[in-house]
């Protein structure tokens, strides 16, 4: 029997939500305390499912993870880190997409590392031949086995000159926690430059190592012996922030996100605006609303930092079915992230996906049959139904569509979204949403 969450729409979501520190930060803050020679302390950690996964794999291989019953803080000190039973990882297949992050902390601080198969958002390939390919160029031997990779460094890790196809998110990642302690210098061309990339940067400042970043997507690491600890704030979830945003609109509710920040946000408070959508915003948080009357409709394109996040995307384009008129999204970042809209369309939304760009710059996908444009007519009238939940944003999405919909829905698969949102059920609630949880014994056709 699996969960299964009765949503009866109708309702504008209104009050407070609090968002805590970024599920795109605080599990690589955490993998970063396996670099350092003593504690460290990651504060504003939200009780997510990717910090359960990392907290599991760091205790694994000997790393202590002890977390304040009050504040959820936690002191992580890696000094018993030792080499965890392959059979132990192996549990973790599919969990989440951190564990690949652990391979330069791993092999500075136990010689090697086993790594499961990923998991993560099916919303394209993912591939990781970034990841291995900044291994390899650090000195590092990368084996593929049918269950993970193992990765060891005969001669330890050394510094290298890297330039990444693409600004991955998690590429630039895994050069920051392999450089700042191999020998000799890193020179990265292409980075990406997420406020997460940045919040993690300030995390290895911490500790002792030497990062600068250019303008240009260029970072320069000065290798060091040794690191110590952290103790570090983790930024707020930009993401999570902007998806209550847009739950605002969908409902024509009034939401008051304490954690926002402006500064993350400047590219979604852009387009919220021209949107039609209302805010206030303070140093603590921000208030978004739909000010009611019409929502305008846009052209939008996805993109890395500083552009239009694709995590973003996808509720957005739930508050585009109720604006008035013609929008296009064009989705630059993964190949496959409209898939969710399908449910939407039962719901009686107007989106048409189509295989061609129709941004103002062709991007990766176009002629290569990925279905990564949307066009959205609105305003449409939502009906509830039963939705199986595709993936982290995606099923947010459907569950703030349920709620602007006539009638009731039945959502499955929520668990997925624990991933990313910290208790959604109790800030929906919270919202005044009419929701209850109950279990699917009749096994819910998908
Ligand atoms: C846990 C986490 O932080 N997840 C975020 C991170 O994902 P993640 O770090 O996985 O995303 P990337 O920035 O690496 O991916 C961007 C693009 O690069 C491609 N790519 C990436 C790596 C690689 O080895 N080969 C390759 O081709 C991907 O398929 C994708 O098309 O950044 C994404 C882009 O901001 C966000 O949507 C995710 O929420
Ligand atoms: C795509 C996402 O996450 P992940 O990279 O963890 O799958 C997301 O947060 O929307």
């Amino acid at each position: 029997m699996s969960s299964v969450l009765t949503v009866r729409g109708g309702v504008p979501l209104s009050g407070k939500v609090t968002v805590r520190g970024a599920k795109n930060l605080v599990p690589k803050a955490m993998v970063a305390a396996l670099l350092g020679n003593s504690q460290s302390v990651l504060r504003n950690v939200p009780e997510i499912k990717d910090v359960e996964v990392v907290t599991s794999l760091l205790q694994i291989h000997g790393v202590s993870v002890l977390k304040d019953p009050v504040s959820g803080d936690l002191t992580l000190d890696p000094q018993g880190a030792t080499m965890a039973a392959t059979a132990q990882i192996e549990t973790h297949a599919g969990d989440s997409r951190i564990p690949i992050l652990l391979c330069g902390p791993l092999i500075h601080a136990i010689g090697e590392a086993f790594i499961p198969d990923l998991g993560g958002c099916k919303i394209g390939d993912r591939p990781i031949d970034y990841h291995l390919n900044v291994l390899r160029q650090f000195g590092a031997v990368v084996e593929k086995l049918d269950t993970g990779i193992r990765i060891t460094a005969p001669n330890g890790l050394r510094g290298a000159k890297i330039s990444l196809p693409y600004p991955s998110v998690g590429a630039t990642e895994q050069v920051l926690l392999s450089a700042t302690r191999a020998e000799g210098i890193t020179e990265l061309v292409g980075a990406a430059t997420e406020p997460e990339v940045i919040d993690l940067i300030a995390v290895l400042q911490k500790m002792g190592a030497l990062i600068s970043v250019q303008s240009d997507r260029t970072i320069r690491i000065e290798g060091v012996r040794n690191l110590g600890g952290f103790d570090h704030r983790a930024l707020s979830d930009r993401n999570e922030a902007a998806s209550w945003a847009s739950a605002a609109l969908v409902t024509r509710g009034d939401i008051y996100v304490e954690g926002a920040s402006q500064r993350d946000m400047m590219t979604f408070i852009n387009t919220f605006r021209k949107v039609g959508g209302g805010m206030d915003i303070e140093d603590g948080g921000i208030r978004f609303y739909h000010p009611g009357g019409k929502l305008n409709p846009l052209v939008l394109e996805t993109d890395v930092h500083p552009g239009f996040m694709t995590d973003w995307q996808q509720p957005l384009v739930v508050a585009l079915t109720q604006a008035e008129g013609v929008s296009i999204v064009h989705e630059t970042v993964y190949e496959n992230r409209f898939g969710f809209t399908e449910a939407l369309v039962r719901m009686g939304a107007n989106i048409q996906v189509h295989r061609e760009c129709l941004g103002s710059v062709p991007c990766r996908f176009g002629q290569r049959n990925f279905r990564h444009s949307a066009v959205i007519s609105g305003p449409a009238q939502l009906r509830g139904t039963d939705v199986h939940v595709p993936d982290l944003r995606g099923g947010f999405s459907h569950l703030i569509a349920a709620l602007a919909a006539t009638g009731s829905s039945r959502v499955t698969g929520i668990d997925v979204i624990n991933r990313g949102y910290e208790r959604f059920i109790d800030k929906l609630t919270g919202l005044g949403a009419d929701v209850s949880l109950g279990r699917d014994s009749a096994g819910l056709s998908r």
